[in-house]
Formats: C-alpha cells, structure tokens, sequence
C-alpha cells in the first residue's frame, strides 16, 4: 500500500501544571492522502486546536509522531502553513505587503522580484482581494482580512493547508461566500486540506472525510465519516441531497447523541 502523505501515528497530549498533569489527547492515528481535504469537528475543548497545533509544529506532542511525507513534523515550517479564526494580519503593513512578506520568506532565493510580485498578486487574485492590495487590516472587512491570511497561507505553497475555524467569527453570508472561495481554490490547486470547525453543514459541503472526536479529556478519534458527494459542490442543490441529509444526520447523531457535551458542573 502507498504510503500515506501525511500521518499521524498514536499522537497523544498532556499538560502539566505543577504537579497535576492532564491528558487532552490520547492515541490518534490518522492517515491523510495529498490533495485531501479533512475536517476536524467535535465539542469545545476536546483538544482540536491542540491537534492542529502539533501538525503544525507549534505544540510537541506528549507521545507519538506526525510525519509528512514520512519526514517527522517537530517544528513550524513552510510546508504547514495556519490560518486562524482570527486574523493575524500585521496591522501596520498593507494588504500586499502582508502577503508579500510571506512570499519573500519562502522564495527571496527561488523567484526574482517581478517574480514573487506576479506571485503576490496572483495570490491576491485568487482570493479576490487584489483590488484592496493598498489597504490596511483596519480597512477592511472581517472577511476580507480572512482572505489575506488564506491569501498569505496559500502563496507559501504549504504541503499542507491548516485552516483553524477560519469562518468562526464571520456573519452566515459572508462565511457562505468564503467557503465557496475555500472549496474553488480546492479544486483548482489541490491541495491538502485540514480543518477545525464547529459548523456540521460545513464540514459536510467542504471535506471528503471529517474526524469526529470523542469528548476529552483523553480524547480520541471516535469516528470518521467518508462524504460520498461529487465535486463541484453546490450548496443549494445539496440542501436535499440524501447523501448531504445522510452525512450531516451522521456527524449530529455522533456529536448530540454519542458524545453528547457535558458542561463541566
Ligand atoms: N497551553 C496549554 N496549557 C494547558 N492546557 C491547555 C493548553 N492549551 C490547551 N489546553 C487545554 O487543552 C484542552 C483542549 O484545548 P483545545 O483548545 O485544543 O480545544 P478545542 O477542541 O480546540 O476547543 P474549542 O473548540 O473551544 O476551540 C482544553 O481543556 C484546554 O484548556
């Protein structure tokens, strides 16, 4: 069998705090194909953000391993690229530039410098942002600002994508309108994809498979759902598709039935 691209092998995570130590994740194994597009989804606090975090390098973890194209993942590089639910623009640099300076790290030796320019405005263009390229974070919208950073996450060409609720705070619409941005870019650069959500119908019309994650602490992959739909997808023809009712009956039966959340007393 091929191996896999990305792999997580029996990762498990604790916290020590003096002498007390908590287990947030325990076990996990997951294998991730290149050009696959994987959501996370489970209940405040099971340790989701922690898992990302170690694929990305910024958190060891306790036990286990993360490899990516069988090398192990110990720190943050640019083959693992974040965008977080809250944009981490630098306030003080232009849209082009936040972006720009993200190209120059990766590709100061690669490309020239009408090169990484055509490359930052390629980037911009396929975000639809290039029109606001003079603006700065506080002149634009939530939304918008989330484009810059997937903007600025997508032109270091990452091997892996990893998106930490990155709709989370925008309003419906306009969460609407980026997750069909998301799923374009998708088709059109394959890449590898995983991300955290709290949104069940959007990690449904977004991924191929989504892991369900048990409640912590010590939690574990309880389930992982393939989700059988065609691509292009399109959200209004899916709202009766009984594959769509399916899947999404799945990951809400797994999450308010199974694993119900229960509120710490
Ligand atoms: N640096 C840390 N030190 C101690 N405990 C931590 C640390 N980071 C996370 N935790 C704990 O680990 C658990 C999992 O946190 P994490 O943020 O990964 O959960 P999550 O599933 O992403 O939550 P949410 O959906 O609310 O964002 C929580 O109990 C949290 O308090």
């Amino acid at each position: 069998m091929a191996k896999p691209y990305l792999s997580l092998e029996s990762v498990g995570k604790s916290f020590s705090r003096g002498a007390a130590s908590t287990e947030v994740l325990k076990e996990i194994d997951l294998k991730v194909e290149r050009g696959e597009f994987i959501s996370i989804i489970g209940h405040s606090g099971c340790g989701k953000s922690t898992l990302l975090n170690i694929v990305a390098g910024l958190t060891d973890a306790t036990t286990g391993v993360v490899l990516l194209e069988d090398k192990e993942v110990n720190d943050p590089g640019p083959d693992r690229a974040v965008v977080f639910q809250n944009h981490s623009l630098l306030p003080w640099l232009t849209v082009y530039e936040n972006v720009s300076l993200a190209v120059d790290k990766v590709s100061r030796k690669t490309r020239s410098k009408a090169e990484r320019h055509a490359w930052t405005m390629h980037n911009l263009d396929l975000v639809q942002m290039a029109h606001a390229k003079d603006k700065r974070p506080s002149e634009i919208s939530g939304g918008m600002k989330q484009r810059v950073g997937i903007a600025r996450a997508l032109a270091m060409e990452p091997k892996v994508l990893l998106l930490d609720e990155p709709f989370g705070a925008l309003d419906a619409l306009t969460r609407a309108h980026l997750q069909d941005s998301v799923m374009q870019i998708h088709a059109t650069l394959g890449n590898t994809v995983m991300m955290i959500t709290h949104d069940v119908d959007e990690a449904v019309l977004l991924s191929d498979r989504i892991v369900m994650m048990t409640n912590g602490p010590s939690a574990r992959i309880g389930e992982i759902l393939d989700v059988p739909l065609a691509r292009p997808r399109k959200r209004l023809e899916l709202v009766s598709d009984a594959a769509y009712i399916r899947c999404r009956q799945a990951v809400l039966k797994f999450l308010y039935e199974r694993h119900r959340f229960v509120e710490a007393a």
